[in-house]
């Protein structure tokens, strides 16, 4: 078939959006891979697919595919990309979108000055549920924070790394470090991803504090590598950072990308995530 796309980004984490409400979509693992695919394909961080709502109340159906196929919870950056699409396609007249997606509800906003702003839903911190295997493991505490040790196997070496574990829906593991531009993160991001106590693997954040307010991030994303922005990265990152007392929210977030803003108002409260989304360009592909 040939397959109408949208190429968007937000902060430089990049999409393939489809509009499966008016192109009948059913594609394999193997399809979803060859779109993502940046030499073969088109090339994206994610494929995001609007439909219509299964579930009473919603406006749209969003599902996400990973670079390698793989079918996932959340993405945040894409829930962006998504309310602009559905916006500048005609697909909805409102600006405030209820969205159903793999993880629960999440509520997309498109402001008039084009900035937009997502209700994330309060992130899962217990760790069975990330899902993180805690069993026989010493956390230690600092704050409202457990922060767990990960043994990494580096060439022969193990070293342990200290992280807390976060579900925006999607799991998420995040340490601090002292600079981000020199962080491990192509060395130990893989390590992280599939590290046994994951079952579903992991997201792996790298979160360098600048100040109360203001955080650098890398993520090394699951089913990816490492991209330029993670917006569920960005949020589980500042909800693990003000649960150690490190920092008050709103927090900016500086990724390599481009820049975030995170609010949190503490346990059981939503997370809410500013950035951009823009539209790059549209095509045809014959799939
Ligand atoms: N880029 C995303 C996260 C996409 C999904 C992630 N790689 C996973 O496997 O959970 C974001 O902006 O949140």
């Amino acid at each position: 078939m040939k397959l109408k796309f949208t190429k968007m980004h937000g902060a430089g984490n990049d999409f393939v959006v489809i509009d499966g409400i008016n192109q009948h979509i059913d594609f394999s693992p193997a399809q979803w891979k060859l779109l993502g695919d940046r030499r073969f394909g088109v090339g994206a961080d994610q494929i995001l697919l609007v439909e219509k709502p299964t579930q009473p109340g919603c406006d749209f159906r969003y599902r996400i595919f990973n670079a390698d196929g793989g079918e996932v919870e959340q993405c945040g950056n894409g829930s962006r990309a998504f309310v602009k699409f559905v916006s500048e396609k005609g697909l909805t007249a409102q600006r405030s979108i209820t969205v159903e997606t793999k993880a629960g509800v999440i509520a997309p906003r498109l402001e008039l000055d084009g900035s937009i702003t997502v209700d994330m839903g309060a992130p899962v911190l217990e760790p069975q549920r990330v899902p993180f295997d805690a069993d026989g493991l010493h956390g230690e505490r600092q704050a409202d924070d457990m922060l767990w040790p990960l043994v990494l196997e580096l060439g022969g070496a193990r070293e342990s790394v200290l992280m807390s574990v976060v579900s925006m829906g999607n799991p998420h593991a995040v340490q601090v470090v002292d600079d981000v531009d020199t962080a491990p993160v192509e060395l130990t991001g893989p390590l992280i991803e599939h590290h046994p106590r994951f079952p579903n693997r992991v997201n792996a954040g790298f979160m360098q504090i600048v100040d109360r307010g203001h955080i650098r991030l890398r993520v090394f994303e699951r089913g990816v590598g490492e991209t330029l922005a993670c917006g569920t990265g960005s949020c589980a990152a500042v909800v693990a950072g003000i649960r150690r007392g490190l920092l008050d929210s709103p927090v900016r977030v500086d990724a390599r990308g481009g820049q975030l803003s995170i609010s949190w108002a503490g346990v059981g409260q939503p997370v809410l995530l500013t950035g951009p989304a823009v539209t790059v360009f549209e095509g045809e592909i014959e799939i």
